[in-house]
């Protein structure tokens, strides 16, 4: 309900950025801090604090933070980019005294795997209202500049009378199992050696099992028979995505698979032993070219991994009963 207010209401939303937290991002890298004991974390400021305060002239930017979410203690989250429209100076202040708050500035893929627990989604929603506003400042209608809100939960063109909100991409990831093995594909982008679970973009208009139906019958050619729901996760990589998880099955005499080789460079088919191997795999090894040398899957933070695990589970189970 707090949350509600901040984000609707400019004056309460104001008073909330007083004394809520902040955290920084340079050109829409979030910045980390180490702790003594080795462990990544996400530094809160608040207004008040020295770094801040460093921004000098700039200081009334702080203003321009967007309001990610609020705690259960109902403190206000931030997030603001020293890094778009902040002066010069100040990026280079930031940049050569991270050490002032004893962090660093990281690219996000790489914050997701050193932070812990709630702090990498909450990352990667700061993250990703950062990029819709630095995304959407003009009207797609009028060319005329868009207003923001004090909470940024949304922007309005005042020509055209239009209301743009934060916008998310659905895509279905779908693990395909024939009963014994699960189908996995990889794109000549991914890392070596690296498969995961098939996904594609819902188009318009379309329900999420025809996108899965759809997806599955380009990519590998096969006809799905049935789908279960997993469960959802928001996507920052490469844009915001709401990536939603299923699990399906093919009939196990139809399991022919016809790779599309524009969308994928391989797709087949794991036994669990060879799945259950990939996913003890923290970092996989690599050769001196610093390429992985092994079949590896997704790391956890990932809702591929969750889907394979998952799998990987109920494979155990049945074995277990019989
Ligand atoms: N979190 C996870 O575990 C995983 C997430 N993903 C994500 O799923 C997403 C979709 O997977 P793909 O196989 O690449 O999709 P895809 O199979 O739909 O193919 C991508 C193509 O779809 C078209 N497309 C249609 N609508 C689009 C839109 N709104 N944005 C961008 N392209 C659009 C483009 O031509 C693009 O080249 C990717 O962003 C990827 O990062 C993929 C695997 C695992
Ligand atoms: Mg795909």
């Amino acid at each position: 309900k707090y949350l509600n207010k901040i984000k609707e209401e400019d004056e309460a939303c104001r008073a909330a950025l007083q004394s809520g937290n902040i955290f920084l991002y340079h050109k829409l890298a979030p910045l980390l801090r180490r702790t003594d004991s080795g462990i990544y974390q996400l530094p809160a400021l608040q207004t008040k604090e020295e770094i801040l305060e460093k921004l000098g002239e700039d200081k009334e930017m702080v203003k321009e933070s967007i309001l990610i979410n609020c705690t259960e203690q109902n403190e206000a989250q931030f997030s603001f980019d020293v890094g778009t429209r902040t002066s010069r100076h100040v990026i280079h202040y930031f940049m050569e005294h991270t050490e002032l708050c004893r962090g660093t500035f990281v690219d996000l893929r790489k914050a997701f795997f050193l932070l812990r627990g709630s702090e990498a989604p909450l990352v990667a929603r700061g993250q990703a209202l950062l990029r819709w506003h630095q995304t959407n400042g003009f009207c797609s209608s009028t060319g005329q500049p868009t207003q923001r809100n004090q909470s940024g939960s949304q922007r309005v063109c005042h020509s055209s009378g239009i209301t743009y909100y934060p916008k998310m991409s659905p895509v279905v990831i779908v693990l395909v199992s024939d009963g014994k093995r699960c189908l996995l594909g990889r794109q000549s982008t991914f890392p070596r050696g690296m498969y995961s679970a098939l996904a594609g973009f819902c188009d318009i208009g379309e329900t999420m099992e025809e996108a899965l139906r759809r997806e599955i019958a380009e990519e590998v050619g096969l006809e799905v028979e049935s789908i279960q729901y997993s469960g959802s996760q928001h996507w920052p990589f490469p844009q915001s995505s709401f990536m939603v998880a299923c699990h399906a099955t093919v009939n196990p005499n139809e399991t022919h698979v016809s790779v599309d080789k524009v969308e994928l460079e391989d797709a087949r088919w794991f036994s669990l032993e060879e799945v259950q191997e990939a996913l003890t795999i923290k970092a996989p090894p690599r050769n001196n070219k610093g390429e992985p040398t092994v079949f590896w899957v997704p790391p956890s933070y990932a809702i591929a991994n969750r889907l394979i695990q998952e799998w990987a589970n109920l494979q155990h189970l049945k074995s277990y009963l019989n």
